[in-house]
């Protein structure tokens, strides 16, 4: 059963029961939530407690022991592998925390690839990357390379790269960990208002409360279950349909 919210939007992410083991580690302890449209959801929580994890078995990167994720109507388990992997390059973003542009194309060429990938036409993938680079406020680097941006440039031609193929959900690993403070504001301005006007739902992996301030809601991930979580209720309360729950409160550091 799906979980509309109070407007009746279905969400875009739905994972139910997670167990993950390496070995004897449980990175993953039975986590449950929902992620809609246009919704930042900041994960939180202490190094090793399986925040990254839950972001790679979101994706399908990570094949879970048990429990389900779904993305859209599609339940990642029942999907082979080519499958899956068509689906993450066609529906979903990633950007992690720097150095995940090619050093030796410049900015426009790193943000046309995935939709060269994706299979548009030459012509009009330079046109859209080029677009997106503007959208971002990086549109007069599209000639550099890498080396030639400052960390906020190149983080911000990484999010329009992840971006540009209009994503229906995008997952960032620590996106600002990398960034001065005001490098890492401009990048969370661009990178949440960008996913709510597309209507793109984000998971944000991150260790800074305020990169996480720029979240609709967060969870803190401890032992790899669900500790906390502050902003609406994450799943049906429904106990046969649900998964870890917790305890639920206003937001009190949201302040933009
Ligand atoms: N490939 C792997 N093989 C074995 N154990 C792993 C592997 N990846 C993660 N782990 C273990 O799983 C647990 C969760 O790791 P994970 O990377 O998800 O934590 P994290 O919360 O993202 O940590 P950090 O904040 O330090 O990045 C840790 O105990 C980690 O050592």
């Amino acid at each position: 059963m799906s979980t509309p919210d109070a407007q009746g939007t279905q969400p875009l992410i739905r994972a139910r029961d997670l167990v993950l083991n390496f070995g004897q580690t449980q990175a993953l302890r039975g986590i449950s939530l929902d992620v809609y449209p246009g919704e930042v959801l900041a994960v939180m929580g202490p190094s090793g407690s399986g925040k990254s994890t839950l972001l790679h078995t979101l994706a399908g990167v990570l094949v879970p022991d048990s429990g389900t994720v779904r993305i859209g109507t599609r339940v990642l388990g029942e999907l082979d592998q080519a499958t899956r992997d068509d689906l993450r390059l066609r529906e979903c973003g990633f950007v992690f925390q720097s150095g995940q542009l090619l050093p030796d194309l410049g900015a426009l060429d790193n943000v046309t690839i995935p939709l060269l990938l994706a299979g548009v036409r030459r012509r009009e993938a330079i046109d859209r990357g080029r677009a997106e680079l503007d959208r971002l406020g990086v549109g007069q680097y599209g000639a550099r390379y890498p080396a030639e941006l400052s960390g906020g440039q190149a983080q911000r031609v990484a999010i329009a790269r992840a971006l540009v193929t209009r994503p229906r959900v995008l997952f960032a690993d620590e996106p600002t960990g990398a960034l001065d403070s005001l490098s890492a504001e401009t990048t969370m301005v661009a990178l949440t208002d960008l996913a709510r006007a597309d209507g793109t739902a984000v998971v944000l992996v991150t260790h800074d409360a305020r990169t996480a301030a720029y979240a609709d809601r967060e969870i803190i991930v401890r032992d790899g279950r669900i500790s906390a979580g502050i902003g609406v209720p994450l799943v049906d309360e429904n106990p046969a349909d649900a998964g870890t729950t917790a305890g639920f409160s206003a937001h009190p550091g949201f302040s933009r």
